[in-house]
């Protein structure tokens, strides 16, 4: 099971975590070698290689195709490691098996089609692969479960997450927006599934692959799909975010391993006194809504009576740009706030419409 390979799921502290490295698209027998060679010197033994590669536009490098699998067969061999390759069909899926891959993923691509997410989950039926599903390409949760859900439904359970950021038009910085939000959600959702981060394509650059590594490491993520090529600059595809096997053995030297939960008792009990304090302010906020929303109501028979409009802009706006200021003052950040008091009002809203809606 993919479950073993995981550190945080073998009750062992602070361990490296679980590493998938290769090229993103196997290019020649030669670059393959080289770089699966480079990468067992680094203590890297699950090598990761694009064969087919689903690219947004045509004319672009789709990958070498079949005649890569002999050649990872024997770099197999030659090294002693196992190989993931990518698989966006139920004929990729009958090669990959032919050829004693070990483990297939399902790329953002396939995982926004239900067709193709199928059409893989089926042709896998009884194998004995492990399978990563990576995040849709759209920041979409519930297609990304839905995947998850079709996979279980065809009997393949040996399975495990990659998120690998999302595509966003305004998205400055990375390649991908990584949205941690959303792979968040899918761990409280799907807690008993291993989440890999696939930081090479969220950063889209080498420079930015650490920060990105060290975030998944501090959001407990259990381990990571990177592309790492022996020439990057010189790869075929996605060359400005491949690293040196070099430079991913420096950086996973060089990334913070952290625990899961506090060590000691000392330490246990003084965050179960924060906590209960917490509770203790979570309460008071409760209260303070429930007293706003019977206020809402007030006004809501008020505004009834007097045949008054629900939606008042002015007082809205009113609130709007007061509030923030309020929370400036406390330290507490404005975006916050806004989306808070949207929330808030969208519910005073909804509440005050059922009131002057109500035939009595
Ligand atoms: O002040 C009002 O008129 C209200 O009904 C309250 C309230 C609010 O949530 O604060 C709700 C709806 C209005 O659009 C403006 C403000």
């Amino acid at each position: 099971m993919i479950t073993e390979l995981f550190p945080s799921n073998k009750s062992k502290q602070n361990e490296a975590p679980f590493v998938i490295a290769g090229p993103c698209s196997v290019e020649t027998p030669e670059q393959l070698m080289t770089t699966v060679g480079q990468l067992k010197k680094e203590g890297i033994s699950w090598i990761r290689g694009g064969v087919w590669k689903p690219r947004t536009r045509p004319g672009s490098f789709e990958g070498v195709g079949e005649i890569a699998l002999p050649w990872i067969q024997a770099a197999k061999k030659e090294f002693g490691v196992k190989f993931a390759i990518e698989v966006a069909s139920a004929n990729h899926v009958e090669l990959a098996l032919k050829h004693d891959m070990d483990m297939l993923w399902v790329g953002a691509r396939s995982t926004a089609n239900p067709f193709t997410v199928q059409e893989i989950a089926e042709s896998l039926k009884g194998a004995k692969v492990p399978v990563l599903i990576k995040n849709p390409i759209n920041a979409d949760l519930s297609l990304w479960q839905g995947a998850f859900e079709r996979f279980q439904k065809a009997g393949i359970t040996d399975l495990a997450a990659v998120h690998r950021g999302f595509s966003n038009l305004r998205e400055q910085v990375y390649r991908n927006s990584p949205m941690w939000q959303i792979p968040i959600d899918f761990k409280r959702t799907f807690p008993e599934i291993p989440m890999i981060c696939d930081p090479s394509h969220i950063a889209g650059k080498r420079s930015l692959v650490q920060i990105i590594a060290q975030k998944a490491l501090d959001l407990s993520f259990d381990g990571f799909l990177i592309e790492s090529h022996h020439q990057p600059d010189l790869a075929w595809s996605d060359a400005a975010q491949q690293l040196t096997p070099q430079a991913l053995g420096e950086m996973l030297k060089n990334l913070k391993t952290r625990s899961i939960h506090f060590e000691g008792v000392q330490m246990r009990n003084q965050l179960e006194e924060i906590r209960a304090q917490i509770d203790q302010a979570d309460h008071e906020l409760l209260e303070a809504i429930h007293r706003r929303m019977t206020l809402i109501e007030k006004i809501g028979e008020y505004k009834k009576l007097n045949n008054v409009a629900v939606l008042d802009l002015d007082r809205w706006k009113e609130i709007f740009e007061t509030r923030p200021v309020w929370g400036q003052e406390m330290g507490i950040n404005e975006e916050l706030i806004q989306e808070l008091f949207a929330l808030i009002h969208q519910e005073s809203v909804k509440k005050q419409t059922e009131i002057l809606d109500k035939v009595d």
